[in-house]
């Protein structure tokens, strides 16, 4: 490792004096004007981080829903899965140090980490469409090739194709071809053979309209299309020709606001799903005959796909421990309909895909979705080559929903939650199924609900246990949100600083919208006045 030569590097890529960030839940992420610094010594580290694994590692440069001066970058580990987190703190005090100590950290992990720096590395780059992108990857690139390390830029890719390519190259090909081209045709062949499976009754093409946000999502999508255009046709939505990037569109947008984006025409019954910038989210909607609104979140999206995977097990008569792992934001009619009619376990994590993601590791088959929508399914190499087997060996009944479930894991990215391979796998159920929108939103409904954001001078004085749903600090909070709990029915709240913005989330729901509208508020005004609650106390907004 030549010291020297990248001191000298890094002195182009300047770190502005004093400027801390933090390896958070999705990377790092601020205003692109003050990540070049960032870009560089993350190249370096996924440098260090291929020698150690012995692996190609991923660097993708995004700032997934934020606004289109945002930018942002996170590491993509071998199996294609976030980074660890003693990586996530070395990533921390790269990018943290001043320009004199970037020396002195660099071989402080390869201490601790105890490298062999004569491996060989190789570091897989892509970025989004922000503007900023480009650039900052090629900081990315000047980082990986200072330190000898061998890099492919992709160049355009969503998140999750990034963390598919990942898993593929370490994979040894087995999980698939680690280009566009392969990515695309493994989903769509899985997406084909599963439609051709539906009766066609009439001559009723299927269709879905897609808000992609004006980001990346649009641009694959529409090089994916002829793919699988005999089984769906895509009708594109905010595609980036002209509106900017996450603005008044895209799935957090439309979850958050629980209204439709701008820029999408919908007739009532009619299929519509956002994607987020990046495109590792999505959630689904539609208008009813009156002109209302209905979301159909994450929660439901686990619903579908899980009692989907239920129903084929049970045909195939294969017993797999199948488990649903959610947050402690899943509406919590889902959690019910779940364990209650469907009997399937539910795990509750911590909040961000990483946490979903291991827990989902533990079962056969592993269903995880975040509330907004990011989420896949995740199959035990076990059950993947079982399945494989009967859908090969059987020809009955039995052999057909072999065939059926072997198509659905080849559909899924296993890697990461990713919106199209998502939207794939819905389109194939509702077909399968023969099931409309409405049909699959009223599986349950949703309990009315309300997240708030609360400033506070320092919101590390909340700490949590019970996967997020209990605040252990300040003292006093739980108890008083307990007090205001139990005023409502059906209702429950929860309090938890956020990883990625600097405030703290409330959330309340009950049985009715103007309870967990005034339950959110009232646990709002508990934060602000024993958590050190700064600027103007919460207003009740009903
Ligand atoms: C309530 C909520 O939606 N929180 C989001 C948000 O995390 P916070 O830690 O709540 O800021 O951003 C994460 C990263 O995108 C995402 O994983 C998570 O679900
Ligand atoms: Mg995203």
């Amino acid at each position: 490792m030549d010291l020297e030569a990248v001191c000298k590097r890094s002195a182009l890529h300047a770190k502005p004096q004093g400027l801390i960030l933090q390896y958070g839940t999705a990377g790092f992420r601020t205003n692109a004007q003050h990540l070049d610094h960032i870009m560089f010594r993350m190249g370096l580290l996924a440098v260090l981080r291929s020698k150690q694994t012995r692996s190609t590692i991923g660097v993708m440069v995004t700032a997934s829903h934020n606004p289109e001066e945002d930018n942002g970058v996170k590491l993509v580990d071998p199996l294609g899965e976030m980074l660890a987190p003693s990586w996530e703190e070395h990533a921390t005090c790269l990018a943290s140090a001043e320009e004199q100590d970037v020396r002195q950290v660099l071989a402080a992990i390869v201490e601790k980490e105890a490298e062999d720096l004569t491996q060989t590395a190789f570091v897989v780059i892509a970025r989004d469409t922000r503007p900023s992108s480009e650039k900052l990857s090629q900081s990315v690139i000047d980082g990986v090739t200072v330190l000898g390390g061998q890099f492919h830029d992709y160049g355009l890719l969503t998140t999750p194709q990034l963390h598919y390519m990942v898993y593929c190259r370490n994979s040894g090909g087995r999980y698939g071809q680690a280009t566009v081209e392969g990515y695309c045709q493994k989903l769509s062949k899985a997406f084909v053979d599963l439609t051709n499976q539906v009766s066609c009754s009439g001559d009723v093409k299927r269709s879905v309209k897609v808000d992609c946000a004006n980001g990346i999502g649009a641009l694959k999508l529409r090089e994916m299309e002829h793919y699988f255009s005999r089984g769906l046709s895509v009708l594109l939505f905010n595609d980036g020709t002209q509106g900017r990037l996450n603005h008044l569109c895209g799935a957090d947008f439309v979850k958050s606001q629980q209204k439709p984006p701008q820029g999408i025409e919908m007739k009532s019954g009619e299929r519509c799903c956002s994607f987020d910038g990046d495109a590792d989210r999505i959630v689904y909607y539609y208008c009813d005959a009156d002109g209302h609104f209905h979301l159909i979140d994450g929660d439901k999206i686990a619903t579908l796909i899980s009692s989907f995977l239920k129903e084929l097990l049970l045909e195939i008569g294969e017993s797999v421990n199948l488990g649903v792992v959610q947050t402690a934001y899943a509406n919590g009619s889902s959690t019910r309909y779940l364990e209650e009619v469907m009997k399937v376990p539910v795990y509750c994590t911590k909040t961000g895909v990483k946490h979903l993601h291991h827990k989902a590791q533990e079962f056969d088959i592993g269903v995880y979705f975040e509330a907004n929508g990011h989420g896949t399914a995740l199959f035990s190499e076990a059950v993947e080559v079982k399945i494989k087997r009967l859908a090969q060996e059987l020809d009955d009944g039995k052999g057909k929903a072999a065939r059926t479930l072997a198509s659905i894991i080849d559909l899924f990215n296993q890697a990461a939650g990713d919106a199209i391979s998502d939207m794939l796998v819905i389109e194939a159920i509702l077909a399968l199924k023969g099931l409309t929108v409405q049909q699959w939103d009223a599986i349950y409904v949703d309990l009315p609900n309300r997240q708030l954001k609360v400033k506070v001078a320092d919101r590390r004085v909340i700490s949590t246990t019970d996967a997020e749903r209990q605040a252990v600090t300040p003292p006093g909070l739980q108890e008083a949100i307990n007090d205001l709990v139990k005023k409502y029915t059906l209702a429950r709240a929860f309090v938890r600083p956020s990883g990625t913005e600097d405030i703290v989330r409330v959330y309340a729901e009950a049985n009715s919208q103007e309870s967990a509208d005034r339950l959110a508020y009232e646990v709002s005004l508990l934060v602000f006045q024993l958590a050190g609650g700064i600027g103007e106390r919460p207003q009740p907004t009903f």
